[in-house]
């Protein structure tokens, strides 16, 4: 039976079954803190120092010899020693011949060297077994059981005996292997920790130069243009008004960019007559954080809410509507009530609450706790259908807000449009493009394409 340990055990053991030998090459932070939980989960440890007397601080009922002593102890060492200093073991190649040796380190700068760290050690030690593994778990994260998010150990190597030894340790620490396949995917697996965020730096820089761009478009007609003109001061819009525009053109653009490279796919699919055929790199890339894209522009929808919830209090608003009030008090005038600009005034706060709602539960819906627990079909439904649906909600709020408004010439200054009229533009084209690829002469050629159709046709 396999023996699984996820908490922190006594060192006791059964003492009829015998514990497997592991050696540890190198007495620093990582090696402690793996030779630790090693004991723990049952193994027997004896590490390999340059200074087998000195070694302090080892955990209890760990043995220390000399590098070459240590490694007779085991036919699996742990190297847990930076690359620079890997050269000593050209001394000890006799020793190490046929041993399982497991690459755990990381470098400081992506593509540091030429070749992964673990090819070049299987360079250096030619008859020995390399395989790379827990690069990406940290000694912090070892000692003190904080693993939840970091359970993952990629796992890479030549020799799949070796490598499925490797991978019954990881699971016996209680850890999840993950096989990353030969040895030459090292390089990718030692970049890995070195990269932040891979899949949120497109959304995180598009998002935040769309929000520069905007603010400054918002500025230059808001504040700059009145100053000009009028000589009036409104640079105080830049606290609330200004970012309430931003914030809203922002969620809305990024919304419309999840469902932009799905648009383009379907395009080049129709255009190329195949689905087999890859699609550019960028296209790739763009659709693999399109989740990413959504939670960003979430966020933004949020601090739009937000925002709008604060209106009422502002002494801007406030003074505003006093002085309207006493105006028309002196004046004895007064507006009449014109139905359909109560129409128009709820129905676009309608619609807000209602493409807000829909776009916090494809949030919710894009965690994986929730999407794991749905079938592919229901993921689908909700990511596209309940996803166009937002968008021609939050598309319908921000038309019917700028009303007639948006066509008027008078909105034009310096003949800047409103920055909503901009912000229209990616969501309108997607879903005009979209409603041309539902027709169904279109949607019939593009269903064919998806099920694969022209390749069984030459069969046939
Ligand atoms: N710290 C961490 O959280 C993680 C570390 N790693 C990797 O584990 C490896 C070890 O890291 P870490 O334990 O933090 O590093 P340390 O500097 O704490 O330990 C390195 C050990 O290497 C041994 N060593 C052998 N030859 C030399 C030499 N010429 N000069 C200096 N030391 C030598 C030393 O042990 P002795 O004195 O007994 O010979 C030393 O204690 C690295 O490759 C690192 O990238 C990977 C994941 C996480
Ligand atoms: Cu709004």
């Amino acid at each position: 039976m396999e023996k699984t340990c996820t908490v922190m055990l006594p060192l006791t053991m059964n003492s009829s079954e015998k514990r497997e030998n592991v050696c540890i090459f190198g007495t620093g932070d990582f090696g402690r803190s793996l030779g630790l939980k090693m004991l723990q989960c049952g193994y027997s440890v004896v590490f390999g120092s340059r200074n087998p007397r000195t070694s302090r601080l080892l955990p209890n009922g760990a043995e220390v010899l000399s590098y070459s002593e240590a490694a007779q102890k085991s036919d699996i060492i742990l190297i847990a020693i930076h690359r620079e200093h890997y050269e000593f073991l050209t001394d000890l190649i006799e020793v190490l011949k046929g041993k399982i040796l497991v690459d755990v380190s990381n470098n400081l700068k992506i593509n540091q060297y030429p070749e992964s760290n673990a090819e070049y050690l299987a360079q250096l030690v030619p008859g020995a077994h390399v395989v790379k593994a827990f690069n990406t778990i940290s000694a912090w994260a070892l000692q003190s059981g904080a693993l939840d998010a970091s359970r993952q150990v990629f796992v890479c190597g030549n020799d799949s005996k070796a490598k499925q030894r490797v991978v019954d340790i990881v699971r016996t620490l209680g850890l999840t292997p993950l096989d990353q396949g030969s040895l030459s995917a090292a390089t990718e697996i030692e970049n890995y920790p070195l990269q932040l965020f891979p899949m949120w730096r497109f959304p995180f820089y598009l998002s935040a130069a769309l929000c520069l761009f905007f603010f400054i478009y918002c500025v230059i007609r808001e504040v700059i243009y009145p100053y000009v003109q009028e000589k009036e001061d409104s640079t105080f819009r830049m606290a609330i008004s200004i970012p309430n525009r931003v914030f809203p053109i922002t969620a809305l653009t990024l919304l419309a960019l999840v469902y932009l490279p799905g648009v383009i796919a379907a395009i080049l699919q129709l255009y190329r007559g195949t689905k087999y055929q890859r699609f550019p790199d960028w296209l790739d890339h763009w659709m693999l954080c399109r989740k990413q894209l959504g939670l960003v522009a979430l966020g933004f929808a949020f601090l739009h809410a937000i925002y709008t919830l604060v209106i009422p209090i502002r002494y801007y608003v406030r003074w505003r509507i006093r002085n309207t009030t006493i105006t028309q008090v002196i004046t004895k005038k007064d507006n009449p009530f014109i139905t359909s600009m109560a129409w128009l005034s709820d129905s676009y706060v309608s619609l807000g609450i209602l493409g807000f709602f829909l776009f916090v539960l494809l949030g919710i819906t894009s965690l994986p706790s929730v999407s794991n627990m749905m079938n592919w079909r229901e993921f689908r439904f909700v990511q596209s259908k309940l996803g166009y649906l937002t968008l021609i909600l939050c598309t319908a709020h921000t038309l019917v807000y700028g009303g007639r408004r948006f066509l008027s010439p008078s909105i034009l200054r310096w003949y800047l449009p409103s920055a909503y009229v901009l912000a229209l533009i990616i969501p309108c084209t997607v879903l005009v493009i979209k409603f041309i690829l539902i027709m169904p002469c279109i949607n019939k050629t593009l269903m064919r394409i998806r099920q694969g159709w022209e390749r069984n046709s030459k069969y046939s």
